[in-house]
């Protein structure tokens, strides 16, 4: 693959925590990469280290080949939208995007006319007078006309209702067919844009749980019941991530192994239904934070 962006062995601290902890990763040339993970994952801060916003305290970070910061012909090809942008007090809705055609020399100004009429966006009003919602929309015409080589999304949706976000979604995919570029989403709406992505890479605490391509991740995960023996022994054999008991029945998620189907789980006596990516995610998720060792904060609830 070649990759847009390169990550090698970044950690990443803010004074005693640790963000980011030896993220490797590489973000593909045209492709939409969904950045995915709980909560203070580390996605924010993984993007602020792509966009030049940050420095990483160890490790190296390349877009197009440079280091990002301070590197004005890099940062010239990337574009990031991040949640609840702000923009100065008296911007109206035209003077942002105005601002933007010169930020970015790839800028579609037919493209950003198209968009604002899409999101009925009123363009001579002053933008700290948008609601939430229209705030956020005004982020997304800005990321989308920008054709910026790398474009990321960093929770982009803010109050943003489901009709609004569904035609973002249409909007990007339709101009990401004709002009293709590297796209980054971070989000938490999984499901919602699961289709649209290409690659998927999950972190948790800082580190990369899955990275990995969203095609061959369909289908590749599996939730399977039955009686608890058999689910045991099925599971086994393949990637268990979580599992529920009740009296003798089980329910397992388990990523099978390469080869594998639905008529492997029917053929050990069980039955199977597919997990989508959220599904996955979680299971994914939850079975880190049950292997994490106990938090001191546990341990001393528990001696009191
Ligand atoms: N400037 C900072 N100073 C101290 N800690 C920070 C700073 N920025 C981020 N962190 C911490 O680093 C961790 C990762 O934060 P980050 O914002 O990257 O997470 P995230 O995955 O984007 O979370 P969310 O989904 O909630 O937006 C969090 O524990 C956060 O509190």
């Amino acid at each position: 693959m070649t990759a847009a962006a390169t990550v090698t062995d970044v950690t990443m601290h803010f004074r005693e925590h640790t963000a980011l902890d030896g993220v490797t990763t590489a973000f593909e040339q045209d492709a939409i990469t969904g950045l995915l993970g709980r909560n203070g994952a580390g996605k924010t801060t993984l993007m602020q280290l792509l966009t030049g916003h940050r420095v990483p305290t160890r490790g190296r970070v390349e877009v197009f080949g440079a280091a990002p910061y301070e590197n004005d012909a890099v940062l010239s090809r990337i574009c990031f939208i991040k949640e609840g942008q702000r923009y100065p007090d008296h911007f109206r809705v035209r003077d942002a995007l105005d601002s933007a055609a010169l930020l970015f020399p790839g800028w579609d100004a037919d493209l950003a006319a198209a968009l604002v009429a899409d999101f009925d966006l009123p363009a001579r009003r002053p933008v700290k007078k948008l609601s939430r919602g229209m705030n956020s929309a005004v982020g997304i015409v800005i990321g989308l006309a920008s054709r910026a080589p790398l474009t990321l999304f960093d929770e982009p949706y803010l109050g943003l209702d489901a009709v609004a976000r569904q035609l973002f979604y249409d909007r990007l995919l339709a101009d990401y067919a004709e002009n293709p570029r590297t796209i980054v989403l971070s989000t938490h709406l999984i499901e919602e844009i699961s289709s649209l992505l290409e690659r998927v890479l999950l972190i948790d605490r800082g580190r990369v749980l899955l990275d990995a391509d969203a095609e061959s991740l369909r289908g590749s995960a599996l939730t399977v019941a039955g009686p608890r023996d058999r689910v045991a022994a099925f599971a086994a054999a393949h990637e268990l991530l979580h599992t529920e008991t009740l009296g003798g029945s089980s329910r397992a998620v388990v990523r099978l192994r390469p080869g594998t189907d639905a008529d492997d789980v029917r053929a050990a006596g069980l039955s199977s239904e597919p997990t989508n990516l959220q599904q996955l995610v979680i299971a994914m998720s939850l079975q880190t934070a049950q292997a994490r060792p106990t938090a001191l904060s546990d341990l001393e609830e528990v001696s009191r």
